[in-house]
């Protein structure tokens, strides 16, 4: 995947600020910054769900904003704020993704009998999605992304809200699905989670790529990503003397009514 000179501004602020990506086929790939960064802007372009200012994208061989329908075939995507259609089951909402997909309805049952047992949601097929929780709206929305077997599959935020076990859950899947040589993309500021999962990275802050590369590399010799991660982006600094002085110690010390 190429993205070449990329750029989003929200009126006078720059969210993306002219970033170039090469991120590696068959890799699992996190892409970190704190909040505020730009990981959603940049994802949601990448994805084809918001026109960039400039700037190019490819994604499996094809451009992005050029031949939108032959990348979304071959893409799958959990987005932020996932919308689902609320009113169905999670096995309906997996058969009406599946049509839409074009797939043959044998095998869009077949797929998602497979999808939801693996992913612990079969006990819980026929519920509505309203009602799920949010660890189980997750992974229905990991199974529909899943569903046509995409060559890339991006991740915003994929584990944000998600108990433990759940989590390893979708871990397995994931881990499962890069082994076969597909390609995940994924947007978190949980460090650990990146560096256990990962094997390359692009870190970013305030729009722009402050680093890309294999895990390690990007790592260098700092103890942990955590830590290589705060040099980059310049964060440890942010106190002033006196900030907060105010704070702890139970309310006493205001000088009002005291
Ligand atoms: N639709 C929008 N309108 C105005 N500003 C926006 C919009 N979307 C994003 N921004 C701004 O662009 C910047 C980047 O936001 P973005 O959501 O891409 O960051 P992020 O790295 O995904 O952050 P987080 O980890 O908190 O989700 C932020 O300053 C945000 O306020």
């Amino acid at each position: 995947m190429h993205v070449h000179d990329l750029w989003k501004s929200f009126g006078p602020q720059a969210a993306v600020a002219g970033i170039e990506l090469t991120l590696p086929a068959g890799r699992f790939i996190g892409l970190v910054g704190p909040n505020g960064a730009g990981k959603t802007t940049t994802l949601s372009m990448v994805t084809g769900l918001l026109r960039p200012d400039r700037g190019t994208v490819r994604v499996a061989g094809h451009d992005v904003w050029a031949d939108p329908a032959a990348v979304k075939a071959r893409i799958g995507v959990l987005p932020e704020g996932l919308r689902l259609f609320e009113r169905l089951s999670g096995r309906e909402l997996l058969g009406y993704m599946g049509r839409l997909r074009g797939l043959p309805g044998a095998e869009v049952d077949k797929r998602a009998a497979q999808l939801l047992d693996v992913l612990d949601l079969a006990g819980s097929q026929h519920k509505l999605v309203v009602d799920y929780s949010t660890g189980m709206r997750k992974k229905i929305g990991l199974a529909a992304a899943l569903l046509h077997n995409p060559e890339v599959l991006f991740l915003d935020e994929p584990f944000e809200g998600v108990d433990p076990v759940s989590a390893q859950t979708i871990r397995g899947v994931l881990e499962r699905y890069t082994r076969s040589g597909a390609t995940v993309v994924f947007s978190s500021h949980v460090m650990e989670l990146v560096e256990s999962l990962c094997d390359w990275v692009a870190v970013m802050a305030a729009g722009r790529i402050r680093a890309q590369g294999p895990l390690v590399q990007v790592r260098g010799d700092a103890a942990s990503l955590q830590e290589a991660f705060l040099t980059l982006v310049g964060a440890g600094a942010r106190q002033p003397d006196g900030a907060l002085d105010w704070l702890g110690g139970g309310g006493a010390g205001t000088g009002v009514g005291a």
